[in-house]
C-alpha cells in the first residue's frame, strides 16, 4: 500500500483512467439517498414500537449512513445498519412488497422514498467535478463511473452526464453479474476491464468508506478520498491515499495540462541534434507500429519497403524487434536473421551469436498458461469472432471480429479463467485481452536487459524506442528513466509516457528511414 497522504501529482500523463463513485463524487444524490433511508428508518423504528413495544436507537444521518449504508448495495446496507441494532430480519426476496418486514421489503421501501425524493427534488452535479471528467477526458484518459445504486443510470442521465463515461457500472450490472458490493473490489475491478485499462494504471474518486476499501482492494493505482463528511483520517484507514474536499483540488493547472507531443517526423532535425555523435539502439514494437492493425493476427504483414528499411538500419546499429507476439513468430513475420528478437513481451529473447533469455522462472508458469488456454477454448468456444492466440509466455483473446453484444461475455469468461489462476495477471491491449506470468517482468525491463547485455549502455549510444499500445508504455517510462527517446504511434490525444509521436505506421517509416539516410551519411 502507498503511503501518500498529500496532495496528489496528478500529472495527466501518469494514469490512463479514472473510475468515478457516483453519489456524492459526481452528483449530490447522497443527500437523497440518506433522506430516504432516514425516512426509511424512522417509519420502521416507528412500526416496531407500535407493534412490539421495543424500539431501537435511531438512525444517525451522519454517523449511521457512512458507518453502515454508504457505498453499499441496497439490500446490503439494510442489513448492515440492521445488525447495528441488533435486528435480524429474514432476507427475503427483491420481489417483496414494500411491506413486507425482511431486508429486502425493507429495501425496497428505500427505493420508493428514493424515488418520491428524486422527482420532487432533483439531484444536481458537482460542477468541479463535471470540469475535471471533461478535462481529463480532453487529456485522452478514459472514464468510467462505478455505483452500488440501480437508480445510477437514471441519476446520469437525468443530470446529463451519461456522456461523460465510456463505462457504467451500477447495482443493475452487479447483480446481473454476480459482483460483490463495495467493500468488495468487484465494481472496481470490472470497471478498469470495461476501459481495457490495468487497474494500477489508473485512479478512482471515492467517497465513501466501502468505496475507498473496494478500490484499494482492486489494486488501483491512485485512490483519491473526497472527504464530505469529516471522516478524512477513516478514508485514509480505509483505502485513501490522498483525501480532498473537491475535486477541484484536482483540475490540472495550464501548465500540468501540458502541449501536444511534438511530431518526431516534423522535429527530426533536432532529434537528430540531440543524437548528435551517439549511434542509435533501436527497440520496434511490431503490431500497430511497424504494420497496421488489422483485423487477425495472421494478416499483419511486413511491408517490403519496411523490411528494406530494417535491413538498411540493422546494419549500421543495434535493431531488436520487442513484441507482444510471440517469439518466433515474430521473428518469422520480420524475417530478418541478423535482428533482436523479444516475444511474449519480452519474456522469451533471442539475437545474432547466441544471445539468449527466458525471463527466469517464466517456465515454471507454463502449465498455467496451459490450464489457462484449454479453458479459455472450451469456453469461448461458442462466442463468434474470439481468436485465442496463444504464445509461448502469454495468451491473447482477440474480440476485434466479436459482436459488441458478446464483448462482455468475453471479458467475464477471461476474468473468470485468471480467477481461478492468480499464478497469472490479466493485461489489456488494442482490442485484446492477454493473460501472462505474473511476474515482474514487462517491455520496459526486457529492454534494460537488452541494453545491459548487447553492450550498449554506454554514453556514445541513444536509446529509441517505438511502440503503439499499452505494453508500450513500459518501455516509454523506461525511456525516459535513461535519457532516451521514445516515440508513441497513434493519436495525438494519446496520454503517453512517451516524449515524441508518430501518427502511423508510414510515418514510422518514414522516421526510420531518415534515420537510416542519416547514418548512412555519416558512416
Ligand atoms: O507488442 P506488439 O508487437 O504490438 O503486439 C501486441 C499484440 O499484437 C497483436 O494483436 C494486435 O494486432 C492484431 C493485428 O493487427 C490485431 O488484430 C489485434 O486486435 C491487436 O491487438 C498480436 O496478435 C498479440 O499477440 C500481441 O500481444
Amino acid at each position: 500500500m502507498k503511503q501518500l497522504h498529500s496532495k496528489p501529482n496528478l500529472t495527466l500523463t501518469c494514469y490512463r483512467a479514472g473510475v468515478f463513485d457516483l453519489d456524492g463524487v459526481v452528483t449530490d444524490s447522497a443527500r437523497l439517498h440518506c433522506l430516504a433511508w432516514q425516512r426509511l428508518f424512522d417509519a420502521y423504528r416507528a412500526e416496531r414500537v407500535e407493534q412490539d413495544r421495543v424500539s431501537f436507537a435511531a438512525f444517525d444521518p451522519n454517523e449511521d449512513y457512512r458507518r453502515y449504508i454508504d457505498g453499499k448495495p441496497r439490500y446490503e446496507g439494510v442489513r448492515s445498519f440492521l445488525e447495528s441494532r441488533m435486528i435480524h430480519l429474514p432476507f427475503g426476496t427483491p420481489q417483496d412488497s414494500a411491506d413486507r418486514e425482511t431486508v429486502c421489503g425493507l429495501g425496497n421501501r428505500k427505493q420508493r422514498f428514493f424515488e418520491q425524493l428524486l422527482a420532487s427534488q432533483g439531484v444536481e452535479v458537482f460542477a468541479s467535478s463535471i470540469a475535471f471528467i471533461e478535462s481529463i477526458r480532453a487529456a485522452g484518459l478514459k472514464t468510467a463511473v462505478v455505483s452500488s445504486s440501480k437508480n445510477a443510470r437514471v441519476v446520469l442521465t437525468g443530470v446529463g452526464a451519461h456522456h461523460l463515461f465510456d463505462a457504467v457500472v451500477d447495482g443493475i450490472d452487479s447483480e446481473r453479474l454476480g459482483l460483490n458490493g463495495k467493500p468488495h473490489p468487484d465494481i472496481f475491478s470490472h470497471a478498469a476491464s470495461l476501459l481495457a485499462i490495468p487497474p494500477e494504471r489508473a485512479f478512482a474518486v471515492e467517497d465513501a468508506l466501502s468505496g475507498v476499501e473496494a478500490a484499494s482492494r482492486a489494486g488501483f493505482g491512485l485512490v483519491v478520498g473526497v472527504d464530505r463528511a469529516g471522516q478524512r483520517e477513516d478514508l485514509l484507514a480505509h483505502g485513501a491515499d490522498i483525501v480532498i474536499d473537491d475535486l477541484i483540488e484536482l483540475l490540472p493547472s495550464e501548465a500540468a495540462q501540458g502541449a501536444p507531443l511534438p511530431d518526431a517526423l516534423a522535429g527530426f532535425d533536432g532529434i537528430a541534434e540531440r543524437l548528435g555523435h551517439r549511434l542509435p539502439a533501436i527497440f520496434l514494437d511490431y503490431d500497430g507500429t511497424l504494420t497496421p492493425i488489422v483485423a487477425r493476427p495472421e494478416l499483419a504483414i511486413l511491408d517490403e519497403a519496411m523490411r528494406l528499411i530494417l535491413k538498411r538500419l540493422g546494419q549500421r546499429c543495434s535493431v531488436a524487434i520487442v513484441s507482444g507476439r510471440d517469439r518466433a513468430n515474430v521473428a518469422e513475420l520480420v524475417g530478418i536473421g541478423s535482428l533482436v528478437y523479444a516475444g511474449s513481451h519480452g519474456f522469451d529473447i533471442t539475437g545474432p551469436g547466441g544471445l539468449h533469455m527466458q525471463y527466469e522462472r517464466a517456465a515454471e508458469f507454463l502449465p498455467h498458461l496451459a490450464t489457462a488456454e484449454t479453458q479459455l477454448q472450451q469456453r469461448l468456444a461458442g462466442i463468434r469472432g474470439v481468436l485465442v492466440e496463444r504464445k509461448r509466455f502469454a495468451i491473447a483473446i482477440h474480440y476485434r471480429l466479436v459482436a459488441e453484444s458478446d464483448v462482455d461475455r468475453v471479458l467475464t469468461t477471461v476474468e473468470s479463467v485468471a480467477e481461478g489462476l492468480p499464478q497469472l495477471r490479466r493485461t489489456g491491449g488494442k482490442k485484446v485481452f492477454e493473460l501472462r506470468p505474473r511476474l515482474p517482468w514487462d517491455k520496459g525491463k526486457a529492454v534494460f536487459w537488452l541494453l545491459e547485455a548487447l553492450d550498449l549502455s554506454q554514453a556514445d549510444v541513444m536509446p529509441i524506442y517505438l511502440g503503439d499500445d499499452e505494453t508500450d508504455e513500459d518501455a516509454f517510462a523506461a525511456m525516459r528513466e535513461i535519457g532516451g527517446l521514445g516515440l508513441f504511434v497513434g493519436d495525438a490525444s494519446q496520454v503517453t509516457a512517451a516524449s515524441h509521436r508518430l501518427s502511423d505506421t508510414v510515418c514510422v517509416g518514414r522516421f526510420l528511414e531518415r534515420l537510416a539516410d542519416m547514418l548512412e551519411t555519416h558512416s
